[in-house]
């Protein structure tokens, strides 16, 4: 009988080329995947695993519908799509933080209900509930920013993570919601099914986190 193979969902673009190194570092070859033109899924050639590359909502979709056993994915996509798998890793990398931003004449306690961009309708619901604010939320697919400059929304709430975007659109930060970092999770069924083979990979990848990450980042 053949092996059976992980199928590993990982979220191609940003948090790709943050991870291939720690999967490396794991000992998992990349090298298909770092040379993959527009090919979407990977054989690992020297272990049972095989990836698929996909947007990070559509990583939450794989593996609800155990069309993946292993996603991994940030946990901005996480929250905002409600994920009900389990989280076994913080991988420790593509870490970002919500913010509420805007320019430097929004009044965030102004009584006015307020219009705010975003990608992540639902976090942004979240937070001005919490607040007790009742707001029109636009969803955005990309370059929020251009919400408040144009007059679209009052503020966004989006991530940043060097500020250079907020910066040279001359934006700037009201408040921090949440720190955003990249997760490892699994699908419930595989987990019991294929418990061995993931906790293998889960525990070789976090030797690796925990050796990479220093100790005030880890949560
Ligand atoms: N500026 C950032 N710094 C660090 N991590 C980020 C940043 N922006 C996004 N991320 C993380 O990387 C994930 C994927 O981001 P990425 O920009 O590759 O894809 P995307 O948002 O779908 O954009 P695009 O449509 O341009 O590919 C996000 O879900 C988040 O977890
Ligand atoms: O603080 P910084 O390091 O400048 O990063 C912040 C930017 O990164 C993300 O956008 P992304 O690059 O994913 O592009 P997008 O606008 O097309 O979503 C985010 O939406 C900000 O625009």
């Amino acid at each position: 009988m053949t092996e059976a193979r992980l199928k590993i969902a990982l979220t191609k673009g940003r948090v790709e080329q943050q991870v291939l190194p720690l999967l490396e570092q794991a000992g998992i070859d990349c090298d298909l995947i770092r040379h993959k033109q527009r090919r979407l899924i990977f054989d690992s050639p020297t272990q049972p695993y095989e990836f698929i590359l996909a947007k990070g909502p559509d990583v939450t979709t794989f593996l609800e519908r155990g069309a993946a056993d292993i996603g991994i994915v940030g946990s901005d996509i996480l929250v905002e799509h409600r994920s009900t798998q389990y989280e076994l890793l913080d991988l420790g990398v593509g870490r970002c933080q919500f913010i509420l931003a805007s320019t430097a004449d929004f009044d965030p306690d102004a009584p006015q209900r307020k219009i705010i961009g975003t990608k992540y309708p639902l976090i942004t619901k979240r937070y001005f509930d919490q607040l007790g604010q009742d707001v029109e939320i636009i969803k955005i697919e990309g370059s929020v920013e251009l919400a408040p400059l144009t007059g679209l929304a009052d503020a966004i709430v989006d991530i940043t993570e060097t500020g250079t975007t907020l910066r040279e659109n001359h934006l700037q930060i009201y408040d921090y919601l949440q720190p955003v970092s990249t997760r490892l999770v699994v699908n419930r069924l595989a987990l019991k099914q294929q418990q061995a083979a993931i906790y293998d990979l889960v525990d070789r990848l976090a030797a690796v986190v925990n050796a990479t990450t220093p100790k005030e980042q880890i949560k």
